[in-house]
């Protein structure tokens, strides 16, 4: 069935609200700058924004015993753009909300196309990404791959977590392989299981001292990972999707949580799904971190390293310098990869 097409009475309203909801945001906006110009606010803070709605922030800082509280802030009129994660300067109203004031430098960004293609931060100052895989659904080897890929087009060190290791036959066959091979390539790799007793130790550990996110593919337990590691979650997903039902877009928004031992969790499904966006074929050639050291050598400049003469890369090949699956594996991407569009 069609879109039921709007009266012009409805659209009339649609169109009521929206200026009503646009003029309440600048007057809010012509009041935080006054009262900021009036010194009505508090000293400038630091803080860290730990969720975002609209033009509504939460924002995380020490309070003067040296604990952490959240406070609702706006943003000025000229900052736009941040999202979770980001380190932001702030002044406390006499009410207790607040209004962010300026946006400290990111140390990284974490980016996504919105529907229109458009890469758009979804958080910020993340250190690294775990990448969860396990052995049920097994990973096909390119999947593991093209997370890299996108994970080192970010700049943020990716972390290969096999998860359900309970599953894992005792002589553990072509998955430990697998991972051998991406351990030697200098990636960092860790096991977990959900259903073991002190299955997320190293996990854990793995965890403290840093902000992480975690993405992969549908059902390698990432929901039941960030549950165990986050026991006191539950509570706050409930009260989340209770808002998502009355049609705010909060459970899209990415969330920062402390862990229990230290460090914390940036999540949103947004985020989960990072890695199966776009790429751009020299990203792919980049991401795959022994290609390095070659790339610039062929004799090419523009070589696609097919069937180009003196190309570094499949010398590379030959000589077992470079393992033939990630070789083969790159290919794939590539191929797979949508062709440009841009006129
Ligand atoms: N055997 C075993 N099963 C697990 C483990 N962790 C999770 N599972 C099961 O795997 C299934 C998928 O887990 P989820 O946590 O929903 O996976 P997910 O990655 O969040 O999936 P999406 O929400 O679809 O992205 C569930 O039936 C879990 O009970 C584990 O360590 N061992
Ligand atoms: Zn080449």
């Amino acid at each position: 069935m069609s879109k039921r097409k709007l009266s012009r009475q409805q659209r009339w309203r649609v169109e009521k609200i929206q200026a009503q909801r646009a003029e309440r945001a600048e007057r809010r906006t012509q009041r935080d700058d006054t009262a900021l110009e009036a010194g009505d606010y508090g000293p400038e803070r630091l803080g860290r924004v730990t969720a975002h709605f609209g033009r509504t922030l939460e924002v995380e800082a020490e309070d003067e015993h040296g604990d952490l509280q959240r406070h609702r802030c706006h943003l000025r009129a000229n900052l736009e753009g941040l999202v979770t994660g980001d380190d932001v300067v702030w002044r406390t109203a006499s009410d207790g909300s607040g209004v962010v004031v300026a946006r400290q430098p990111r140390r990284s960004v974490l980016e996504r196309p919105d529907a229109r293609g458009q890469l758009k931060p979804v958080a910020a100052n993340i250190a690294q990404i775990l990448i969860v895989f396990a052995v049920e659904p097994a990973p096909h080897p390119n999947l593991i791959d093209r997370y890299l890929v996108a994970a080192e087009a970010t700049g943020i060190t990716p972390v290969l977590v096999l998860n359900k290791t309970d599953l894992l036959p005792d002589e553990g066959g072509e998955l430990r392989t697998l991972l051998a091979r991406y351990r030697e390539l200098g990636y960092h790799v860790v096991s977990a299981s959900t259903q073991r007793e002190n299955g997320l130790d190293a996990l854990h550990a793995g965890l403290t001292e840093r902000t992480s996110v975690f993405v992969g593919q549908s059902g390698v337990g990432k929901s039941s990972l960030i549950d165990r590691l986050l026991p006191d979650r539950q509570l706050r997903v409930g009260a989340l999707s209770v808002d998502s039902r009355k049609g705010t877009h909060t459970t899209t928004t990415a969330t920062l949580y402390h862990l229990p031992a230290g460090g914390e969790l940036i999540d949103s499904p947004g985020i989960r799904e990072f890695g199966l966006g776009h790429l751009e074929e020299h990203e792919v050639a980049r991401g795959f971190i022994e290609f390095q050291p070659y790339l610039g050598l062929c004799k090419f400049r523009d070589c696609h390293h097919r069937q180009e003469p003196g190309c570094a890369l499949r010398e590379a090949v030959e000589r077992g310098d470079i393992l033939a699956s990630r070789f083969n594996s790159y290919r794939h991407i590539v191929d797979s990869l949508e062709p440009d569009r841009s006129p």
